[in-house]
This record gives C-alpha cells, sequence and structure tokens, in this order.
C-alpha cells in the first residue's frame, strides 16, 4: 500500500490569483465570489461569545495542572477550539515565517506562478479543492505544502531565491509545530484519560502539511467567503495569525463567532481524528475565514497527523457497556483515501465524519 508519504491526495483546476483580482480597481466582485445565493456568507458574529484560551505553561505547572486540564478537556468538548498562550515556541522562528509568509504573497505573479499546483498534485501556490469551472470560489490565494517528514517534501514546490530564506523559515517552524503539537496532543490524551505517551509519540512521528493563507482586501467582503465553513481532516490543527486582523470564525451552538488574534496564541483546533479517537466527545469544529475591506490578512496553518501506523477508531479505553463506539476503525491511508475521494465528487451535503460513523 502507498505511504502516506505517496498517495496522490487530488488535484484543483488552476484559478485566477485572488491578489492580482484585487490589485486592479474593482468596481464589482466578480460573479464566480459572490456568496449571496448560498448562504455561505459571514454574517455578523456574535461578539458577546468568546473562544476558550488555555496557558500551556499552567498545563506544565503542578501548581495549576489539574484546573487546566479541565479547561483543556472543557474547550475541547463544548468548543473544539481554542488559544493557546504560554507555549515555548521561539517567538523570532514565528515572525521570520510571518515575514516570509507575506513576502511571498507580495512576490509577482510570474514567480508565484513557478511554484504553483500541478495536476495531479495539491501541494503548491493556487486554491484548495476546485473540481469544476461553475464552483464558488474563495476570496483567498494560498500555498500547500508538506513539510514533516522531510522525506515528504516536494521541493519543486517550495520557494527557494525568493523569499530569500524560506525554505529555512519552514523548515524550523514546522518543527516548532511538530513540537507544540506533540505536547498538546499528550495533554488532550491526559483529560480523555487516555495514555499521553502513546498519542504524543504518533503525533512525534506524525506528518506535518502547512498552508500559508493570503485574504486580499475585497471591496463587498460581506458578499465572499475566505475559505467555507469546513472541518478539518487532521488529529489537531495550529494556526497563527501574521498580523492582529480578526478573520477565522467558529460555529459554535448555531452562532459564528470571531477569534481575535492575541500575539504570540497559537489556535488549535480539534480535527475530525481526534474526534473519531475521542469518540466523539470532541468535536471537529465548523470554522471558516471572513474578510475584510482594508487589508490583507495571512495565516499559517498547520494540519497535524498521526504516524501512518495509527490506526483511525475510537480509543479502547473509552468504550465500554455504556458507551459503544460510534466510528469505523480504518488504517491511516483508508481514512485519508476515503477524504480526498470525496473531493473528487461534487458535494452530497454529508458531513465526512457522517461518513465515518458505524
Ligand atoms: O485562515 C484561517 O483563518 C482559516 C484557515 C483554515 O481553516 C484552513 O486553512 O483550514
Ligand atoms: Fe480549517
Amino acid at each position: 500500500m502507498a505511504s502516506p508519504a505517496t498517495l496522490n491526495l487530488g488535484s484543483s483546476i488552476p484559478v485566477p490569483s485572488v491578489k492580482e483580482i484585487a490589485s486592479q480597481p474593482l468596481l464589482a466582485v466578480p460573479h464566480r465570489y459572490l456568496r449571496d445565493a448560498d448562504g455561505d456568507y459571514p454574517t455578523a458574529g456574535d461578539s458577546s461569545l468568546q473562544v476558550p484560551v488555555l496557558d500551556m505553561a499552567r498545563l506544565l505547572d503542578p501548581q495549576f495542572h489539574e484546573f487546566e486540564l479541565q479547561k483543556l478537556h472543557d474547550a475541547c468538548k463544548n468548543w473544539g477550539i481554542f488559544q493557546l498562550t504560554g507555549h515555548e515556541v521561539c517567538d523570532e522562528s514565528v515572525k521570520s515565517m510571518h515575514r516570509k509568509t507575506e513576502e511571498f504573497f507580495d512576490l509577482s505573479p510570474e514567480v508565484k506562478k513557478l511554484y504553483a499546483q500541478k495536476s495531479g498534485s495539491l501541494e503548491g501556490y493556487g486554491q484548495a479543492f476546485v473540481i469544476s469551472e461553475d464552483q464558488k470560489l474563495e476570496w483567498c490565494d494560498m500555498i500547500f505544502l508538506k513539510a514533516i517528514p522531510v522525506h515528504a517534501r516536494k521541493l519543486e514546490f517550495w520557494p527557494e531565491q525568493q523569499p530569500h530564506q524560506f525554505r529555512e523559515a519552514l523548515h524550523a517552524y514546522s518543527h516548532d509545530m511538530r513540537k507544540i503539537a506533540s505536547s498538546i496532543i499528550g495533554f488532550i490524551a491526559m483529560a480523555l484519560g487516555l495514555d499521553a505517551k502513546t498519542l504524543s509519540k504518533a503525533f512525534e512521528g506524525g506528518s506535518y502539511d502547512v498552508r500559508m493563507n493570503c485574504y486580499p482586501p475585497c471591496p463587498e467582503p460581506e458578499r465572499v467567503i475566505g475559505i467555507s465553513s469546513h472541518a478539518d481532516i487532521s488529529g489537531i490543527t495550529l494556526l497563527t495569525d501574521c498580523g492582529d486582523i480578526p478573520g477565522l470564525q467558529v460555529l459554535k451552538d448555531g452562532q459564528w463567532v470571531f477569534i481575535e488574534p492575541i500575539t504570540n496564541s497559537i489556535v488549535v483546533n480539534v480535527g475530525i481524528i481526534m474526534e473519531v479517537v475521542s469518540n466523539g466527545i470532541y468535536k471537529a469544529p465548523y470554522h471558516r475565514a471572513a474578510v475584510n475591506r482594508k487589508k490583507d490578512r495571512f495565516s499559517i496553518v498547520t494540519f497535524c497527523y498521526p504516524d501512518g501506523k495509527f490506526e483511525i477508531k475510537p480509543s479502547e479505553q473509552l468504550i465500554n457497556s455504556e458507551s459503544v463506539a460510534l466510528y469505523k476503525s480504518l488504517t491511516y491511508d483508508e481514512y485519508m483515501q476515503s477524504f480526498y475521494e470525496r473531493t473528487k465528487l461534487s458535494d452530497d451535503g454529508i458531513p465526512f465524519i457522517d461518513t465515518l460513523k458505524v
């Protein structure tokens, strides 16, 4: 069977760069971006709700550990997303990756196209999952790169001379994200009553895919969407905002809530793999990105996966006579294949998580 690194994970039809569209004087937003008809456009969020904030330093401190772990459990159960402060990731490595991301999207269209997605691969510069010429488009340019394991890298898609030292920055950044992911996964395991070491190890040896997003300003932000509502298929996802412009929204009890960027924090969200492992106790939340009228917003999203031997199934420790397994057991490859097979088809309206139910 193909290793996770060599699986063909879908492809995307090339579409115009949103940054190029937005750089011209725009009288109206092109039709393919307007969301008025399908309702997937950013209505005002509920400002009274606030995404939980967790402090890594307190999770590590014996004095506060129990309290913070309970907070983590509640956050994963009730929200599926939280902001993480007090982590030990080097501020300089994150800032450097933020600079390189902005510099990349600021390059000329000709240079960026050197790294454009190719047929049969999702990696590279472009947009994800455009499968038909009349599909609605997202107000977002992105570059998607597999960063860890190192042997899975397709360097042809990695910007080389410009931005200067982009590759070094992404190498350091992805390793920092791996460190945080395996540590936070250990705490998530503890909060669920599972073996922290086993899960941490699975993520230490796992895959890390990085997606850098650029959301250019839009003259009619309320009629477009940066990224449509979705749940991530990862184990967990780590997002850093390159500035202080809000854009990420999460669906909480039927309301879209903005996540206000906190300097030096990392947004952590539960992915579908951990929803399955937790047997549905934790939820992979629906989220999306709104865009704004004034400024480019940039985000860096790291999708964290366990190693290829990890079985994607409800943890046996959570199954007993009162709590039956809600999801099937799949190998890592079967799980990835079943997701990417679905992206090639037109949307049947069935959430991916529902296809995994027993
Ligand atoms: O940029 C954001 O705020 C959201 C990005 C996201 O959800 C994704 O890339 O999966
Ligand atoms: Fe996402």
